[in-house]
């Protein structure tokens, strides 16, 4: 109680504003009585056996009372104990308090329930006493012995006890709002809370069952009441907290409500229409409200499992999880040792070095009027960058200008600037050291950071320019272009990249699908294809170098993320993590054709040389798979000498976000790969680039060298393996071929004879002359070359090579296409 009304001092203070003075002294009169009342009960129950006496003899000045107020106690308690009520005369004294409350409008409970305990306390105590003790002592009063022997007299004793426990039980039903419910779950509460709660409990329940009737009248007005409170500004969350049902279990809410009562008499319902009617500036003259503890339970949902669900917790109860790596469950993943140790690779510093540069920057610099404000250096593994922090006024596009002139002022390869650097407020200038330490594939790998890593396709690149290890996921790359001039470390780069993933990665959760048209890159591979590699089912080598055999691995593969995309769609799941979760909580019956789905990872090497032979027909189905592959875990490596822009082409570049470049011959190759200069500036030997679509780094690749790699394949090829490469689904070509058989002439395109025209008189069945010279689209180029070949101009596809022209010459072409117009 005290505590609402520390709550809402300001209501108070602003009611004692507007409390008149006799209000004020009859108030504090009623105050005044009670306590005097109460102390002369207290003095007449310690001395009434002498004070008894005295009685009338209130003018006497010589007898003297021995009660706290005189002869005055001694009257009222005799009046009040004696003569009428007995101990209950202390109810009549708390009433004064009240009623001197209620005059005070100190509103800390509930006035009119008060009096009404008060008074149903006032006449049963008297008859209860008068019962027990007989009407011996003062504890019943004269009127509460008179009224129990009444009782007594007309019921007999057994009635007046019945009458007596009946009304003290209809009592506390009637106010506790007890019946077998309420007390079965008290008594759950009692026991579930500590000692401490359960006091804090006991006093509340009585404020419970009036908050409960406070709430049903609520319930009845409920919207109007809600819409007026709200529109006073009365404690907007009242009503919130009801709506927040769906809170946890056993969340304690309060919330408050309006008191029903007022001063001036009106009863509850009053009270509420008084709510209903007012405006909002007159709602803030209503009492104060009381807070009470209002508990909310919301019973758990229940986990209602389906008939599957029931299935497979059958399923898991009796097998256990599906373990996809139990198929080669000895299978011992590559050990660090297999890894070169290069020796110390702790960088070292050398002052000179530093401090000759620092000059140089800082001087030439000077030179062209730049002044610096701070210069900073952080050393890598190949370069030293020197942060700058222009004066105030210095234009950045004016230090940028200077490259050329800072690298020929510190005579050094490699020079970069970054201006601004992203993220900070400096100019970055990036200068190789002249002794770059190595970083070996070894040291990152064994790296804490690389082997606590829980990314899914972890890539250890190699470190960055502040010697920080720098790993990146390429299952959210989600696939990577690669490019670099020959010897910068582009194959290296492959090495570590494959490499990382298979210290990572069991056979049964990653397959790679390697293409290496310069059949040397990858060949090393090829110990680990009952492991790791996937191929087509009449693949003689997993390892692909043939272009023909490219296109149909690669259209298999868009085969298979097409099914992969059905097996997701009818087992509800957005990626292949969540599919293979479900798939191992054996929630996805195999009978169905649902299958663990291993990563797939395609590699291509010399991607140039593949688009130069095969054009479209590579570029077509690589573009679908980085468009489409990534929710199914099919992430692809494409790396290339040439970054081109008829190699790397719009529709490539748009659909690989992630670029690593190696040094590159060119700016303008830079700008291929990624989008802006730097790579051509770069010192080669793993020197790196790496843009993750928002920014670029500069990395030093880690090392792997060959004989690594082969202690790695050796390691694992030695190893139990699957029965064969993982099998992609079958592609076949034949599609075209019985498009093909069944060319009809009058179907033929109007550019046929053209066409046929072209091949014959250059003697070259290729398909991109066609598109050049007729300035065809590829799809209608292929028709009609598919059209020739039907109708036996030229011969079959022929993988890399041009196709065979079958006729020699233009008048037999002529003669031939007479044939066809028949
Ligand atoms: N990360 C590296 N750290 C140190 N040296 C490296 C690194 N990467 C490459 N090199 C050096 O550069 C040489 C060429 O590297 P790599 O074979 O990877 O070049 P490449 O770009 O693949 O050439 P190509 O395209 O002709 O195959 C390596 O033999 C090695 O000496």
């Amino acid at each position: 109680m005290e505590k609402s009304a520390k709550k809402t001092p300001s209501a108070a203070m602003d009611q004692n504003k507007i409390l008149s003075k006799p209000r004020i002294f009859f108030g504090i009169l009623f105050l005044l009585l009670s306590v005097v009342a109460a102390l002369s009960f207290v003095s007449y129950l310690m001395n009434w056996k002498a004070d008894q006496s005295q009685a009338g003899t209130m003018l006497d000045k010589t007898i003297k009372s021995s009660n706290f107020f005189g002869k005055i106690g001694d009257w009222l308690g005799n009046i009040f104990i004696f003569e009428s009520i007995g101990v209950a005369a202390f109810l009549v004294a708390f009433l004064f308090f009240v009623c001197g409350l209620i005059i005070l409008k100190k509103n800390y409970f509930k006035p009119w329930k008060t009096i009404g305990h008060s008074l149903f306390f006032i006449c049963w105590l008297p008859i209860f006493f008068g019962a027990i003790t007989q009407g011996e002592g003062v504890l019943s009063g004269v009127y509460g012995f008179q009224i129990m022997d009444f009782l007594n007299s007309v019921i007999g004793t057994a009635g007046l006890w019945l009458v007596i426990l009946v009304s003290i039980a209809l009592y506390f039903i009637l106010e506790f709002n007890l019946n077998p419910n309420n007390i079965k779950s008290k008594l759950t509460d009692l026991n579930d809370n500590t000692v401490g709660r359960v006091k804090g409990m006991l006093p509340k329940s009585a404020e419970s069952f009036e908050a409960d009737e406070e709430l049903e009248n609520f319930s009845e007005v409920e919207s109007p009441l809600i819409t007026v409170t709200e529109s006073a500004g009365i404690q907007k969350e009242n009503h919130s907290a009801p709506v927040k049902n769906s809170a946890p279990e056993s969340e304690f809410e309060t919330i408050k409500t309006p008191n029903q009562t007022s001063f001036d008499g009106e009863t509850a319902g009053n009270s509420l229409n008084l709510n209903l009617d007012n405006t909002p500036a007159k709602l803030e003259n209503l009492p104060v409200e009381e807070e009470i503890n209002f508990k909310v339970e919301v019973a758990k949902p229940v986990d209602v499992l389906d008939e599957s669900d029931l299935k497979s917790q059958e399923l898991v109860d009796k097998h256990g999880y599906y373990d996809h790596k139990l198929d080669l469950a000895k299978f011992q993943m590559p050990t660090i040792d297999l890894l070169r140790d290069y020796g110390n690779e702790e960088i070292s510093i050398n002052k000179d070095e530093l401090e000759e540069n620092k000059n140089k920057i800082v001087g030439l610099l000077k030179n062209f009027n730049v002044g610096i404000a701070e210069i900073k250096a952080t050393i890598g593994p190949t370069v030293t960058l020197y942060e700058i922090v222009p004066e105030a006024g210095i234009r950045v596009a004016s230090i940028k200008k200077l490259q050329d002139d800072i690298a020929l002022n510190l005579s050094a390869l490699g020079i970069r600037i970054i201006a601004p650097m992203p993220g900070k407020g400096t100019i970055g200038i990036e200068v190789p050291r002249k002794n770059p330490s190595m970083v070996s594939m070894r040291s990152v790998i064994a790296s804490q950071k690389f082997q606590n890593t829980d990314m899914d396709l972890p890539v250890v690149f190699g470190k960055t320019i502040s010697n920080e290890i720098f790993i990146a996921d390429l299952a959210k790359m989600p696939h990577l272009l690669m490019a670099g001039a020959t010897g910068q470390g582009k194959s290296v780069g492959i090495n570590a990249i494959l490499t990382s993933l298979l210290y990572k990665k069991h056979p049964s959760e990653l397959k790679f699908v390697m293409v290496d048209p310069k059949k040397v890159e990858l060949s090393l591979y090829s110990k680990i294809e009952r492991h790791y590699l996937a191929k087509l089912p009449d693949g003689e080598d997993a390892i692909i170098t043939d272009t023909h055999k490219v296109i149909n691995t690669l259209n298999s593969l868009c085969i298979e993320m097409d099914q992969r995309y059905d097996l997701l769609k009818n087992a509800f799941c957005k990626n292949l993590k969540e599919y293979n979760k479900k798939f191992s909580e054996r929630k996805l019956n195999p009978e169905n054709g649902h299958r663990y789905l291993p990563y797939i990872v395609l590699v291509v090497d010399e991607f140039a040389d593949l688009i130069m032979t095969a054009g479209k027909e590579v570029e077509l189905p690589i573009a679908r798979l980085a468009q489409l592959a990534r929710a199914v875990g099919i992430h692809l490596i494409v790396a290339t000498q040439r970054p081109s822009v008829n190699v790397i082409t719009g529709m490539i570049k748009a659909n690989f976000p992630a670029r690593a470049a190696f040094r590159v011959i060119s700016s303008v190759d830079s700008r291929t790969i990624l989008d802006s200069p730097g790579a051509d500036q770069l010192i080669g030997k793993g020197d790196m680039l790496y843009f993750n679509g928002n920014e670029i780094m500069r990395l030093q690749c880690a090392f792997v060298d060959t004989p690594e790699v082969e202690k790695i394949a050796e390691f694992i090829g030695e190893q139990k393996g699957y029965a064969s490469a993982f099998m992609l689904p079958e592609y076949s070509s034949e599609e075209n071929i019985s498009t093909v058989a069944a060319f009809d002439p009058n179907e033929k395109d109007v550019l046929f004879e053209d066409a046929a025209r072209i091949i014959v008189s250059t003697q070259q069945g290729s398909t991109s002359m066609l598109q050049r010279q007729l300035k065809l689209g590829y799809n209608r180029a292929g028709r009609i070359m598919d059209q020739l070949e039907a109708s036996g101009v030229v011969g079959g596809f022929n993988g890399a090579k041009a196709r065979e022209v079958l006729i020699s010459d233009l008048n037999s072409l002529e003669q031939f296409l007479e044939g066809l117009r028949k």
